[in-house]
């Protein structure tokens, strides 16, 4: 949490303003953050100066280990978070690739779980990473990315976090997550939470020990828009201790995560937050 709003008063003291073209708003920039969780201690990174929704953030993740690619299927999971993109997004409304209402396009795991060979097929990058892992096996080379550049113009949007190489020391597992952009107020506040959960089910379905998360932001910002609510909001209040995460212990596999696995099987114990804070999204 103290990680989170040292970055947020970060930008606010040495960011500089950028005019976004496709949002067509300024954001307050920053280059380059780094922010480690440590999994194995069980400190989950959850913020505690707003109430913030880690179910959908969870919900998000799960969905694209599963490589869904459209916002229903995010919604059945339970989380509403990419209505927007996949329909309120001018662009993206007009690209012949879009399949219709809901249609995301070739994005996140619909690129990791299917990447594209160049002679020809696709491969299941997190199927080989959790064979592997399982067999206590590490290539030096674990890396489950959603970055396509040849498919950017048949998505609706470019992963933000979009690497996340996985390595094991004995039976200890590591994680580096690559983030190339990242909106401060709202998307970070998932973004945490998700390099938390992806160390946390990764031991637990591969039989590893988590160990440290690190997580890499290349260009965190804050929008114009949001920059009040962050700073006299916010930065003002007093966080509360970390709560703890847990996930059902009967998950042991990548067919349980893609099959009966629910929000239900996921808590969250001790969390104390402050009032909501509703910021503004930019689509
Ligand atoms: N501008 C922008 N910021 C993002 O963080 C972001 C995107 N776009 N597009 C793709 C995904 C979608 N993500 C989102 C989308 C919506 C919320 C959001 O509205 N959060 C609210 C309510 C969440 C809820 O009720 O579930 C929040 O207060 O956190 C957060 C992350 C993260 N990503
Ligand atoms: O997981 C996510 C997904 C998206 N974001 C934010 C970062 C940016 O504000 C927008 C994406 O815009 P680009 O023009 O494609 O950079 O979404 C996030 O923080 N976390």
């Amino acid at each position: 949490m103290k990680q989170y709003l040292d970055l947020s008063q970060r930008i606010i003291d040495e960011g500089q303003w950028v005019a976004n073209e496709r949002t067509g708003k300024r954001c307050l920039t920053l280059i380059n953050a780094d922010l480690t969780y440590d999994v194995g201690n069980g400190e989950f990174p959850l913020v505690t100066t707003r109430k913030s929704y880690w179910k959908s953030a969870v919900a998000e993740m799960l969905g694209y280990l599963r490589g869904y690619d459209n916002a229903a299927d995010f919604r059945a999971l339970g989380t509403k978070t990419w209505d927007a993109n996949a329909n309120d997004n001018e662009a993206w409304l007009n690209n012949p690739y879009r399949k219709g209402v809901d249609d995301m396009g070739l994005c996140y795991g619909a690129i990791g779980r299917n990447f594209p060979k160049p002679d020809g097929g696709t491969i299941d990058l997190l199927r080989q990473i959790v064979d592997d892992l399982s067999a206590k096996k590490d290539n030096r080379g674990e890396i489950l990315t959603f970055y396509h550049p040849g498919a950017f113009h048949m998505a609706c949007l470019r992963p933000c976090m979009y690497s996340h190489h996985f390595s094991l020391l004995g039976d200890t597992l590591y994680l580096n997550s690559t983030q190339r952009s990242c909106d401060v107020p709202l998307g970070l506040n998932f973004n945490m939470v998700q390099v938390y959960f992806l160390l946390a089910i990764m031991a637990q379905i591969t039989g590893n020990k988590p160990g440290k998360a690190y997580h890499k932001i290349v260009n965190a910002h804050i929008y114009e828009d949001q920059l009040e609510l962050m700073r006299d909001v916010q930065l003002k209040r007093e966080p509360f201790p970390a709560p703890t995460f847990h996930i059902n212990p009967d998950i042991r596999s990548l067919e349980d995560l893609e099959t009966w696995v629910t929000l239900d099987d996921f808590s969250v114990e001790g969390y104390q937050y402050h009032e909501p804070i509703a910021y503004p999204f930019s689509v």
